[in-house]
């Protein structure tokens, strides 16, 4: 994801990179971000230290899709140097989402579990479909299915406990969340959101929401076709940060494409 950023970046006029983070034992240190993007020369070598920068770290904004273990010293470097940041790396600790509810009390911080524009819209659509046919008779059954490529370090999703999370905001706070099934498990439960995570091949990221009742059903499906949404999303969010001059607060992706209210 580091390498569509830059690349997105660098062909948007309204961004300058002014750094590119890796770990300290990464062997991309000391090459061109640009080049290593596949892309024109940046100028911006890859560097485990952050840039010591002459503008005021409030114009500039920290995009970080990384690893959990990373999270903490680039929030730790934000709240320092009061830079706005945005958040896509999920599989995050309950601590460490606490953490960057913290820091969000100093700065401004956009978190989400995935920047499509397709998919957050999709969340919407899956709050007014359980909305709709929560008391339908006969019940109705919700299962989440997310596929992924094979290098994916984390199940399920963020997308898809995201999805979990507010479809379980609509069915109520009985509703549980059951992870794969095998054995005899008896008959589903009424209350039951059930997810399943598929890992196949070079899979950008698909979700499909399954909305089940007795004589019919309803899919919602969201596919990625490359990366490029997750990349521009990334880029729209530290836009929105800067452009609208955001206080210090937790943000989510809802915020950045106005459909919070709705
Ligand atoms: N919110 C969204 O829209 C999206 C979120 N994601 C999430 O973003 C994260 C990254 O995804 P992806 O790019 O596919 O994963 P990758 O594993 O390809 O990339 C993570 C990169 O972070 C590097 N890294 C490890 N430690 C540090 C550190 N301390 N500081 C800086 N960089 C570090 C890794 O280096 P090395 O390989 O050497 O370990 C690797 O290059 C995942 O959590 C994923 O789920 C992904 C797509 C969309
Ligand atoms: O790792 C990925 O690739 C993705 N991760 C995010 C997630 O866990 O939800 C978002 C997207 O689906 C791609």
């Amino acid at each position: 994801m580091g390498r569509r950023v830059v690349a997105l970046g660098l062909a948007d006029p309204n961004f300058q990179l002014v750094g590119a983070i890796d770990h300290a034992k990464s062997d991309h240190l000391g090459q061109d971000s640009g080049a290593v993007a596949g892309e024109a020369p940046s100028g911006i070598q890859i560097s485990s230290h952050w840039p010591v920068l002459d503008d005021s770290a409030t114009n500039q904004a920290v995009i970080d899709f990384s690893l959990p273990e990373a999270i903490d010293g680039c929030v730790e470097h934000c709240v320092k140097v009061g830079s706005p940041l945005v958040v896509a790396t999920t599989g995050l600790s309950d601590e460490q989402k606490q953490n960057l509810s913290e820091a969000a009390s100093s700065i401004p911080v956009v978190w989400a579990p995935s920047m499509s524009l397709a998919v957050n819209l999709s969340m919407k659509i899956s709050e007014q479909i359980t909305a709709a046919l929560k008391d339908v008779a006969g019940g109705l059954d919700v299962e989440i299915l997310e596929r992924h490529h094979r290098f994916k370090a984390d199940a399920p999703s963020g997308t898809a406990l995201k999805f979990g999370e507010l479809i379980a905001g609509q069915l109520g706070e009985s509703t549980t969340h059951v992870h794969g099934r095998e054995g005899h498990t008896g008959a589903r439960t009424r209350e039951e959101i059930g997810y399943h995570a598929i890992r196949v091949g070079d899979n950008p990221g698909e979700h499909t929401i399954v909305f089940g009742m007795l004589g019919e059903k309803i899919e919602l499906n969201v596919a990625a076709s490359n990366r490029d949404c997750y990349a521009s999303g990334a880029l729209a969010a530290a836009k929105w940060l800067i452009h609208q001059n955001k206080g210090p607060g937790l943000y989510s992706m809802f915020d950045v494409l106005g459909m919070s209210n709705n």
